[in-house]
């Protein structure tokens, strides 16, 4: 790779996948290559997976032989979507973003929301105003409801059986709960909400819960509570306010972060980071919604889930800084109105990327100022943001 003695260099593999997906990622690396262009600190190389639907079609699978092995070589992951018309979703997501997530162990799937700079969120009603909607949802994402285990017996017949099962081991659990303590440390309100449905789910979700309390004995700085999901979803409509970070399951949490990034403007806008906390296999970073076959080559699909998970994946790989700059630089475009019909704009995704690409060249390459509209590096540097 190209990487000078002084600057860290990246090596990312883009899987952009189905549908909407190829859009919002070529749009992502655009942006991701201007950034490093214009800072000069770092280098980025990637290098483009076909894993998709249509590969799967020709060849039988959507990863190939040794792919996995082939990923493991690679800094980070940068994910579309993976779903289409003509394939039965339960096989295009357990062959594809399943088929990554469970063996790379990236069990802590974190989706940050918040009220971004000019956008109104649709239920202005409600509490959800840009200081009060800040949260971050942290995901089981190995085991629980999404385990895999279960199977189907007398397929067709009138006595046919099905089983889903839900799994939770104690280690699962366990190191999910401390990652969510964790993230809640670090966080200026130092609160977690713990999600479960333990009085209908007997079984796992107690563990879940008895585990939660253990693992709380070791964070007395942070403020917890427990909240059953069904009433949680009103909590987050009615009192947004009161939440700041969130644990909940594989399923429960995959819901309620749909519901989070649409209370806070539309589900196009929202990242989010598959990791492996031990850093032992490269963490995949994705937009949250899916493939949005409604979507597709009409050039409206909104590019800003995919920019802010741009921006956490250069957080996870240690570029602070760039992360920060570059949400900052999405937050002035959004601010300035250039949006897409999910936000209630106009604008295509070209457009918004293209504006996203000057506003990093105007804050990012030191010309932005105070007084030029949006904040500039000056603001940047002082910690105004
Ligand atoms: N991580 C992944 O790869 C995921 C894959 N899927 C797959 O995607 C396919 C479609 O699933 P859906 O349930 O329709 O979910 P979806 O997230 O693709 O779409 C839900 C709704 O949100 C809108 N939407 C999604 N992304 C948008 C964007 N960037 N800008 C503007 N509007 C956007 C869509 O137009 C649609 O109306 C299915 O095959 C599903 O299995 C769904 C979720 C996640
Ligand atoms: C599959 C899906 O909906 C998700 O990962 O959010
Ligand atoms: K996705
Ligand atoms: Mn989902």
């Amino acid at each position: 790779m190209s990487s000078s003695r002084t600057q860290p260099g990246y090596r990312i593999a883009s899987i952009p996948g189905d549908g909407i997906g190829p859009e919002v990622i070529s749009a992502g690396i655009t942006v991701l290559k201007k950034l490093a262009t214009v800072l000069g600190s770092f280098n980025l190389q990637f290098n483009h997976f076909a894993w998709s639907s249509d590969y799967y079609k020709k060849h039988g699978h959507y990863i190939p032989d040794g792919g996995l092995e082939d990923l493991k070589k690679y800094d980070a992951i940068f994910f579309g979507a993976v779903g289409a018309p003509d394939v039965p979703d339960h096989i295009s997501l357990w062959s594809l973003r399943l088929a990554l997530v469970q063996p790379l162990q990236h069990y802590a799937n974190v989706r940050p929301t918040r009220v971004l700079r000019g956008i109104t969120p649709p239920l202005t009603s409600t509490a959800a105003s840009p200081s009060n909607l800040d949260w971050v949802i942290i995901r089981e994402n190995t085991e629980g409801e999404y385990a895999g285990q279960g199977g189907r017996t007398h397929i067709g017949k009138p006595w046919e059986v099905a089983t889903e099962v839900a799994i939770f081991t104690r280690h699962g659990v366990e190191r999910l709960m401390r990652f969510a303590f964790e993230t809640a440390r670090k966080r200026r309100r130092k609160k977690l909400c713990v999600v479960t449905k333990s009085n209908a789910q007997r079984s796992g979700l107690v563990l879940w819960d008895e585990v939660a309390k253990l693992v709380a004995q070791d964070f007395p700085d942070v403020e917890w509570d427990k909240m059953l999901v069904d009433a949680m979803t009103t909590r987050m409509v009615l009192h947004p306010e009161t939440l700041d970070t969130i644990v909940a399951t594989n399923l429960h949490a995959d819901i309620l972060s749909d519901l989070a990034a649409s209370l806070a403007g539309s589900i196009g806008i929202a990242p989010t980071s598959n990791l492996d906390p031990t850093r032992a296999n490269p963490s995949m970073f994705e937009p949250i919604h899916g493939s949005a076959f409604d979507l597709v080559g009409k050039g409206t699909a909104n590019p800003v889930g995919t920019f802010w998970t741009a921006a956490e994946m250069l957080r996870w790989l240690g570029e602070e800084k760039a992360a920060d700059w570059l949400m900052v630089c999405i937050e002035n475009v959004t601010e300035k109105g250039v949006r897409t019909p999910d936000l209630g704009g106009v604008a295509e995704t070209e457009e918004v990327t293209g504006a996203l690409c000057e506003e990093i060249e105007r804050v990012c390459s030191g010309k932005g100022g105070r007084g030029s509209g949006g904040r500039g590096r000056e603001a940047l540097e002082a910690g105004e943001y």
